[in-house]
């Protein structure tokens, strides 16, 4: 600690420090004369100093305890009503160029944007406790593990990140031994106490900063206590970082659920899929198959780290450790394996309603609708409140281990080999089903233009139709051309027999009556199977100009009250529709400017040549 205008708890609180490792002092040091919380604490991560916390976070007023019976072990947070999700709109990716940022991210010089930063750090942790919290984005034991140490004075933030991420002591051994680089994440509420003044259940500031330097790669987040803007290991590191990592090094940081699949014929696919935000991922990932002798095991639900291996394959591995997951649609009915996973208890849910019996309760999480809740901002609630009981956007953060169908490959830090892709969004129109794509570069085409509603996973307007390219959009931490082109480079490098098939799928298509024309959840497996039994060469398809989508016939409708004219109808490709879809990509793609690369620009020139011909 280099001044004297310290105070003297925190010289002793670093001398104190369990680390050798002169990065990590130094840095620790530099943020706690900069930020001046009253203590500093190194998380070692282990079960009695969960129990402490939460115990504090419950005496403090920002956890709820619930009844132990409906779910052990677990508490609810309300936050406060301006800090319910992402902030994309407060996000920069600070990269020397601006050109390296990219249309996609907001941008500003590091020099500057670290000026003002320092100025809001400055004295934020005043009053507070700053945690300091190892963690590894990915197995202790990978060949290249990815470090970080988040800085934080949220002990919900603390407590969030033991379930999504391996932290603690382990963590930092690890660090010092190998004397390893480590992401440094630092993040503050932005709301220091002053003497005598009294806390708030949801500390926050008006005023936030999501902020990532890719070359230094480090992450630097003030004002929120939310998800995405808070737990760094998460978005902001997994994704935005990482791909810059990724592009570096010739591996992708995807956007993506894992999920393992079992043929009848006991033959196994591993299906990478990437949807946006609340479109679907965490739900296709539990999948709960209704399609007979088919069987479904977990292996991740959100970030998908995906690299080639020895034999030219594509290997996907799951960096995380927790869900963090949608509450609302969240169902016994829709998804009873995340249901399982939840009941286990161990779990924070944030913005959710409680139950007169310290229960939780959200839209959809059972069929009949309680006639009492207490809702998320606390206030009596019932059916004809008018107004939902949990936030859209709630959420339930819950160990991945407790989810009984998680596969045995989620330990192996190999991953698994990913057979097929899929790219998806939330359409009403337009889009089919599902269309498989003529080819891995096609493929690559319909991730680039994948288009999706906009929900309240991220503040903003909801349901606006964006493109989305791969579900990265908010998360690609450099130029969006550029990393377009490192899909088609690295891939070019593979062994091209085993590409995975590329497919895009659409469970929110309406109906002309405004319904689903397709009842999703797990009646999707229905169309895996098809993709499987497209790879596999066996199932029919027809030609259209976007791709091959099913005839009417080939998806197993068994059990289903549904016919091949649905079915025909969910995958129709209207040509009326697609010139305005057309020319909607067209704009997309005039928005990169120079960096699109070739290969795409004559996707769309072919597209388009082949709905002239059709
Ligand atoms: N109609 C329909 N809704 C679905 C389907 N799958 C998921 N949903 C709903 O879409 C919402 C979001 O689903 P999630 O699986 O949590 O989405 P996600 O992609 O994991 O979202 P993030 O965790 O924000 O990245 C929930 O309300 C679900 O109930 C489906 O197949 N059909
Ligand atoms: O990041 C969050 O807060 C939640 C999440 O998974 C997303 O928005 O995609
Ligand atoms: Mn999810």
């Amino acid at each position: 600690m280099g001044t004297t205008a310290n105070p003297p708890v925190l010289e002793g609180a670093l001398m104190e420090a369990p680390t050798t490792h002169p990065t990590l002092r130094s840095w620790v040091s530099e943020i706690a004369e900069l930020t001046q919380p009253d203590s500093i604490y190194w998380v070692d991560g282990s079960e009695a100093e969960y129990t402490r916390l939460t115990d504090e976070l419950v005496a403090a007023g920002t956890l709820r305890r619930l009844n132990p019976e409906l779910f052990p072990n677990s508490f609810a947070a309300f936050s406060d009503p301006k800090d319910v999700a992402r902030v994309e709109d407060r996000t920069f990716i600070c990269s020397e160029s601006k050109r390296d940022a990219g249309f996609t991210n907001n941008w500003m010089d590091p020099a500057e944007m670290k000026a003002i930063l320092t100025e809001r750090f400055r004295g934020s942790m005043r009053g507070r406790t700053m945690y300091v919290i190892p963690f590894v984005m990915g197995h202790l034991d990978a060949e290249d593990p990815k470090f970080g140490v988040e800085i934080t004075d949220s002990a919900y933030v603390v407590a969030s990140m033991r379930i999504m991420a391996r932290i603690g002591t382990d963590v930092l051994r690890k660090i010092e031994e190998t004397d390893a680089f480590f992401v440094p994440a630092l993040h503050s509420l932005g709301a220091p106490l002053e003497p005598g003044q009294a806390d708030v259940p949801w500390p926050c500031n008006e005023e936030k900063w999501i902020v990532h330097f890719p070359e230094e790669r480090s992450i630097w987040s003030y004002g929120s206590g939310y998800g995405g803007n808070a737990l760094l290991g998460k978005k902001c590191y997994s994704l935005r970082i990482a791909s810059v990592m990724a592009r570096d090094e010739g591996w992708l940081a995807e956007h993506m659920l894992i999920l393992k699949l079992t043929s009848p014929e006991n033959k196994v696919y591993n299906i990478a899929a990437a949807f946006p935000s609340a479109c679907g991922k965490t739900n296709l990932a539990l999948l709960d198959p209704t399609v007979e002798g088919w069987k479904a095991e977990t292996l991740g639900d959100d970030i998908n780290w995906m690299r080639f291996g020895k034999d030219g394959e594509l290997r996907g591995v799951n960096p995380e450790f927790g869900l963090f997951g949608v509450a609302p649609g969240t169902g016994w009915g829709t998804n009873p394996n995340a249901m399982q996973a939840i009941a286990k208890g161990n779990s924070i849910f944030t913005n959710v309603a409680l139950t007169d019996d310290g229960g939780v309760w959200w839209e959809g999480m059972t069929e009949e609708v309680p006639a009492h809740l207490t809702d998320w901002q606390g206030n009596d609630w019932t059916p004809d409140s008018g107004r939902p009981a949990a936030h859209p956007n709630s959420r339930f953060c819950t160990p991945i281990t407790q989810i009984d169908m998680l596969a045995p490959e989620y330990h192996d830090p190999e991953g698994v080999e990913i057979h097929a892709i899929l790219f998806g969004g939330r359409r009403k129109t337009t889009i089919p089903l599902v269309t498989e794509a003529r080819d891995w570069t096609n493929g690559i085409f319909m991730g680039s233009t994948l288009s999706s509603e906009t929900t309240a996973a991220a503040t903003g307007a909801v349901g606006v139709v964006r493109r989305d390219p791969m579900a990265m959009l908010p998360f690609i931490g450099y130029d969006a051309g550029d990393y377009l082109k490192h899909w088609i480079t690295l891939s070019a490098k593979a062994n091209q027999e085993r590409l995975p098939k590329i497919f895009l799928v659409n469970w929110f298509r309406r109906t002309a009556d405004g319904g689903f024309a397709w009842p999703g959840f797990g009646d999707n497996s229905r169309v895996l199977k098809w993709a499987i039994e497209r790879i596999e060469g066996k199932a029919d398809a027809v030609e259209t100009p976007i791709g091959f989508i099913p005839t009417g016939d080939s998806i197993d409708l068994t059990g289903l009250d549904m016919t091949p004219a649905n079915v025909e109808e969910a995958v129709r490709v209207d040509p009326a529709e697609w010139v305005e879809e057309l020319k909607d990509i067209e704009a997309w793609y005039d928005r990169f400017g120079g960096s699109l690369p070739q290969e795409l620009t004559d996707q769309l020139a072919e597209l388009k040549r082949r709905f002239a011909e059709a």
